[in-house]
């Protein structure tokens, strides 16, 4: 394992739901410009890691979060963080497609909007380039008027893509964003990951262990809320270190 310090860091990073202690003291280091998969059974603590990268946590009550965690080397919990310009860098997109109830051009333009882009012509450009870039773009160019909510889901995730894309984020977190697809619209959302990852670094949750195989360079496997082991896919699936990640990604449990 690569000892250079990843975009994201944690160290000795703990979260507690009140009592419960829902991630335990993990350590890991996340590649830039690279497709990171978290796996482990139900309940793991694999969605709240994802959620503390970009504070989505910060929301729930009794959460209590000590330790480091580094993005660019700083501290993503420090207090006098921008948390609106975190979550511009680290993008998410969720499980369900969750268009906003208005066109799609508006969903895409929503962001840049939001952080100040005004100009149309500007607008233009940043909603083509992210629709291009969600691979949607030839699909919904005729009717960026109409509703995001009037077409597939599988396009509506990829509308959430762009949205996500169009405020150039740094990091795209995704929380089991296929779970809810067929699996021609999933391949189309795996292809995308794969060419995105030329410009973005990719954290995915995924409940489907094909899935990490098929595009993941490196997975984490979680289990309890304590990270049981980082490393290579394909060592994670060929030659996993611990017992306990043979018996999960072999079907023994979970
Ligand atoms: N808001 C919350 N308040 C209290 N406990 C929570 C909260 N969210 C999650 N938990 C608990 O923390 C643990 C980890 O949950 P988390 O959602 O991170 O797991 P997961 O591995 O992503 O599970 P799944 O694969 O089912 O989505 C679980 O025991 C869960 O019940």
């Amino acid at each position: 394992m690569s000892t250079t310090q990843g975009i994201i860091s944690a160290n000795n990073l703990n979260l507690h739901y009140s009592e419960f202690h829902a991630l335990k003291n993990i350590n890991l280091d996340i590649p830039e410009k690279e497709i990171t998969a978290l796996i482990g059974p139900s309940g793991c603590g694999k969605s709240t890691f994802l959620r503390t990268i970009n504070r989505m946590n910060d929301l729930v009550e009794g959460v209590k979060i000590d330790g480091s965690l580094l993005y660019r080397g700083e501290e993503i919990y420090r207090p006098d963080q921008d948390v609106t310009l975190l979550r511009k860098n680290i993008g998410m997109v969720f499980q369900k497609a969750n268009p906003f109830p208005m066109s799609i051009y508006d969903n895409v333009a929503y962001g840049p909007r939001t952080h100040g882009i005004k100009n149309k012509a500007q607008l233009d450009d940043i909603v083509e380039e992210s629709l291009r870039s969600a691979a949607i773009w030839d699909e919904v160019k005729d009717r960026l008027k109409r509703s995001a909510l009037g077409v597939s889901g599988g396009q509506q995730q990829r509308i959430c893509i762009a949205r996500a894309l169009a405020v150039k984020p740094d990091i795209l977190l995704m929380d089991e964003s296929t779970s809810a697809l067929d699996p021609i619209s999933t391949s189309k959302i795996e292809d995308l990951a794969l060419e995105l990852k030329k410009d973005y670094t990719i954290i995915m949750v995924t409940h489907n262990m094909q899935q990490a195989a098929r595009v993941a360079d490196k997975t984490a496997f979680f289990l309890l809320g304590d990270l049981v082991e980082f490393d290579d896919t394909e060592t994670i699936f060929s030659k996993p270190t611990d017992k306990r990640t043979e018996d999960y990604i072999t079907g023994r449990f979970g």
